[in-house]
């Protein structure tokens, strides 16, 4: 593929990569994009659905619910998920719109290739945030991206992150919870990730997000200038 590499972010649901995604998009505008995924899950309260940006049948109630924190309004122009029912996801993996798909704690998500397109189009850095299934599904595809996985200090640590962040049901929380745990260990391969980064300290986790990405960064920014 030309134009500047992607970069999938990976790690433990809670480790932080929406956070530390979220950090890079607004220090450096214009430079990256975010591959909108689609999900059966339901939105969160402030996640904005992506419908219209791609041509996948949409959950026609998913409601666009209004910006209500700090977080979600630095990011507001870039779209949470497609949400949409697993009907008509199943049926879109049937037709090849996906370059990769998982079920994750109880819901299918997924990469279309139009999201891939839409983010190559405007010759940005292509941000894609899967799971581990997602890793190792792209490895065998010719997208040739960064890996990067974002990792927790520890197992109580990421439990806690996760309970604070009050998204989850208890049901929900420990699935994710069993996931990690794959998850962590998976990270451990060698050959697997580019880089781990450990997310203790947020600023230093990013200082280490953007060294690592230093290099596409400038890329893009000099193709602009
Ligand atoms: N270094 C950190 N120290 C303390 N809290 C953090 C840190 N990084 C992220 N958090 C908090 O942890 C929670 C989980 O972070 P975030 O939602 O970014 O994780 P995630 O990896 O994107 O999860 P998911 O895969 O479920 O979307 C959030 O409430 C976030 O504010
Ligand atoms: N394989 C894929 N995994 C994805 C995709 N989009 C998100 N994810 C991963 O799912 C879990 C849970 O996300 P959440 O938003 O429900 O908390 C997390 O690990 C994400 O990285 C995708 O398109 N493909």
């Amino acid at each position: 593929m030309s134009g500047p590499r992607p970069v999938v972010l990976s790690g433990p649901s809670g480790a932080g990569k929406s956070t530390l995604m979220k950090m890079l998009m607004k220090d450096h505008e214009g430079v990256f994009g975010f591959s909108v995924s689609h999900t059966t899950r339901n939105p969160r309260p402030g996640e904005e659905d992506g419908k219209g940006l791609n041509k996948l049948p949409m959950l026609l109630g998913a409601t666009l619910l209004p910006v209500a924190d700090l977080d979600s309004s630095l990011f507001k122009h870039v779209a949470d998920y497609h949400f949409t029912t697993r009907e008509a996801m199943q049926e879109a993996l049937e037709r090849g719109d996906f370059i990769e798909n998982a079920e994750f704690s109880g819901n299918m998500y997924g990469t279309s290739k139009a999201a891939i397109e839409d983010v190559k189009a405007k010759n940005l850095i292509c941000i894609l945030d899967v799971d581990i299934q997602g890793v190792k599904r792209i490895k065998e595809t010719d997208l040739d991206p960064i890996y990067i996985s974002i990792q927790p200090p520890s197992m109580e640590i990421l439990e806690k992150r996760l309970r604070d962040r009050q998204t989850e049901t208890e049901e929900s929380l420990q699935k994710r919870l069993e996931a990690a745990r794959v998850d962590m260990e998976l990270s451990k391969e060698p050959g697997v990730f580019d880089v781990v980064i450990i997310n203790d300290d947020l600023d230093r986790a990013y200082e280490e997000l953007k060294d690592i990405l230093n290099e596409e960064i400038k890329k893009v920014q000099e193709a602009k200038s």
